[in-house]
């Protein structure tokens, strides 16, 4: 019998609950690749203020390293300078506790908009293997969820059978900094269309080294 081991992971929390400047729980939704659904990550005041500051420079959403836009992606978004003020600074330094990776490693926040009908079609995060942005790769990610969608709109990873719907405050975390690839590959991921109402998302993007 071949004996199953398990690959290291990021994510090294132990409980259900992480207490940071608030009390954040988490639920592991599947163990190899590692998902986990939180609640309580970002307060409904910041949301609020991170929709407020974004939402006059929203752009249609770049995909790739030619940064071109593409049906794959129809929503909007930005990305957020680091430490660009001080709600930034503060959730930025939660989520790196989160995420169990120093802040230096991490992109810019950015924030999407998807309107109803809007999508993002399945896709990994990390950069392929030939890509010139694949020699500081990204690792994992968190999206969280900044607002109530009426309707569709859940973040689904078809290799898995897993989805989650966005819930105002909440987010999903997957790591795919695994050495088994066919584990990374099981963290293909999409966001549904939106039926009916607006989403909101911020995603944080991890990398394996320091870019700031
Ligand atoms: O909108 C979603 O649910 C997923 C977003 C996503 O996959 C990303 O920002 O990389
Ligand atoms: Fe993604």
């Amino acid at each position: 019998m071949k004996a199953v081991v398990k690959e290291q992971t990021l994510f090294d929390h132990e409980g259900d609950t992480l207490s940071l400047d608030r009390d954040v729980n988490f639920e592991i939704i599947c163990e190899e690749p590692l998902v986990v659904v939180l609640k309580n990550v970002v307060s409904d005041e910041e949301c609020t203020a991170l929709i407020n500051l974004s939402k006059d420079k929203l752009k249609r959403s770049k995909i790739g390293d030619a940064r071109q836009t593409d049906e794959q992606r129809t929503s909007s978004s930005m990305f957020f300078e680091e430490n660009e003020n001080d709600l930034i600074i503060t959730i930025e330094n939660r989520i790196s506790n989160i995420m169990n990776i120093p802040i230096a490693h991490a992109e810019g926040l950015q924030i999407l908009k998807y309107s109803p009908g809007q999508e993002y079609k399945a896709h990994y995060d990390f950069f392929n293997e030939n890509s010139k942005a694949a020699s500081n790769n990204r690792i994992s990610t968190m999206v969280m969820y900044l607002n109530e969608v009426t309707a569709g709109g859940d973040t689904y990873f078809p290799s898995l059978d897993i989805s989650v719907s966005p819930e105002k405050g909440s987010a999903v975390y997957f790591e795919y900094f695994y050495n088994d690839q066919n584990l990374n590959n099981l963290t293909l991921h999409g966001g549904a269309p939106v039926i009916e109402g607006e989403k909101w998302v911020a995603t944080q993007w991890m990398r394996k080294q320091r870019i700031r």
